[in-house]
C-alpha cells in the first residue's frame, strides 16, 4: 500500500506493520512544519523549509533523501540537540527543547561516539550512572551485551575492536537503558558490507527485543525498504517531505527473500524514482 498525500499529510492511519507496541499509546513522535536556516541575512543557507510527519509506537520509520537534504539537520532537530528556527518537535506529548531522556541516538561515527578511555561496558553504562542502581546497571549492560553479539567483551576498550564491533557497543549503549524511540543516523555508512547486513539485521532483531520505535536516517534506498514499516523520502533542500511509502512486506525480514519478492523491487523503485526527481529539481534550483 502506498499513500500519495500532500506534501504534509500525516502518516496513513492504515499502516500494516508487525511491530509490538511500546508502553507510550499516543503519537511518539510529531514533526511540526519544521524549518531550519544556517547562517543570516545574504548568507542565509535554507535547509529544512516545511517538514511535517508522525510516528507512531513501534513503528520503524527510515528517512531518505539526497545528499545535503538536511537529514542530519533533520535528526539533530528531532533529538533535541539544536533548536529548529521554527515549527516544533512533539515527544511523547511534549515540545523537544532538550535531549528527552527517553530518546537514544546512535550516530554513523562510532569513533568518535565511544568513550575510548572507558572500556565497553563503562561505555554503555554512561546514560544509565543516574537512572538505575549499580546491580540492575550491570544487568542491563549484560543484557545489551548480549543483545548486540558482544558478550564477554565489556572489559575490552574501543579501540580494541573493529569498526562493526564498536558499532554494535553504540547500539548496545543506545538501547541498555530502554528508551521509548531509537534515533539512528546513517550508523552503518561506515562499515563494510558484510558487516552492514549482519547490523541491519541485528537492528531488527533488538528492535523486536526491545519493543522500540526506531527512526532511522539513510541515503541508501534498499537498506531503508527492507528496514521500514514506513519509508518518508525528503524533497532536496529547501526541504519539505515528498511521500510516506508504507513498506508492506512480510515480517521477518530476510536479506535474500525479502529482496527477491516483486513487491520489495517496485518499492524500491518508487523510492528511487523520487530520490532522482528530488535530485534532479535540485539541480534546477541551484
Ligand atoms: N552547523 C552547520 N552550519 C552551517 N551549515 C550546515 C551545518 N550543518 C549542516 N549544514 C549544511 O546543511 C546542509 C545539510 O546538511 P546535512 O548534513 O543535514 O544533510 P544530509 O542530508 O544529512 O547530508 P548527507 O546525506 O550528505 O550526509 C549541507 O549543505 C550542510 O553543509
Amino acid at each position: 500500500m502506498t499513500t500519495t498525500g500532500p506534501t504534509t499529510a500525516r502518516a496513513p492511519e492504515t499502516i500494516t506493520y508487525t511491530g509490538i507496541e511500546s508502553s507510550y499509546e499516543g503519537t511518539m513522535l510529531e514533526v511540526r512544519h519544521l524549518k531550519k536556516n544556517y547562517g543570516s541575512g545574504e548568507k542565509t543557507a535554507r535547509i529544512l523549509a516545511d517538514v511535517t510527519f508522525d510516528v507512531k509506537p513501534g513503528e520503524f520509520v527510515c528517512v531518505v533523501g539526497p545528499s545535503g537534504s538536511g537529514k542530519t539537520t533533520l535528526l539533530r532537530s528531532i533529538a533535541g540537540l539544536q533548536a529548529p528556527t521554527s515549527g516544533e518537535v512533539i515527544f511523547e506529548g511534549e515540545t523537544v527543547t532538550e535531549p528527552p531522556a527517553k530518546m537514544a541516538v546512535v550516530f554513523q561515527d562510532y569513533s568518535r561516539s565511544l568513550l575510548p578511555w572507558m572500556t565497553v561496558a563503562a561505555n554503555v553504562e554512561l546514560p544509565m550512572r543516574n537512572k538505575f542502581d549499580k546491580a540492575e546497571r550491570a544487568r542491563r549492560v549484560e543484557d545489551a551485551l548480549i543483545s548486540v553479539g558482544l558478550a564477554g567483551k565489556g572489559s575490552l576498550y574501543p579501540w580494541q575492536m573493529s569498526g562493526g564491533m564498536q558499532q554494535r557497543a553504540a547500539i548496545a549503549r543506545g538501547i541498555g537503558y530502554q528508551p521509548d524511540v531509537l534515533l539512528m543516523d546513517e550508523p552503518f555508512a561506515a562499515v563494510d558490507a558484510q558487516t552492514r547486513i549482519e547490523l541491519e539485521d541485528l537492528v531488527l532483531r533488538i528492535r523486536q527485543a526491545y519493543n522500540t520505535t526506531v527512526l532511522f536516517v539513510t541515503h541508501d534506498i534498499d537498506e531503508a525498504v527492507y528496514l521500514a514499516d514506513r519509508v518518508i523520502v525528503l524533497s532536496g533542500a529547501p526541504t519539505s517531505v515528498t511521500e510516506n511509502i508504507v513498506v508492506d512486506l512480510p515480517r521477518p525480514r530476510d536479506q535474500i527473500e525479502t529482496k527477491a519478492l516483486p513487491r520489495y523491487a517496485q518499492i524500491r523503485n518508487q523510492v528511487f524514482k523520487l530520490i532522482q526527481e528530488a535530485k534532479s529539481h535540485a539541480s534546477v534550483q541551484s
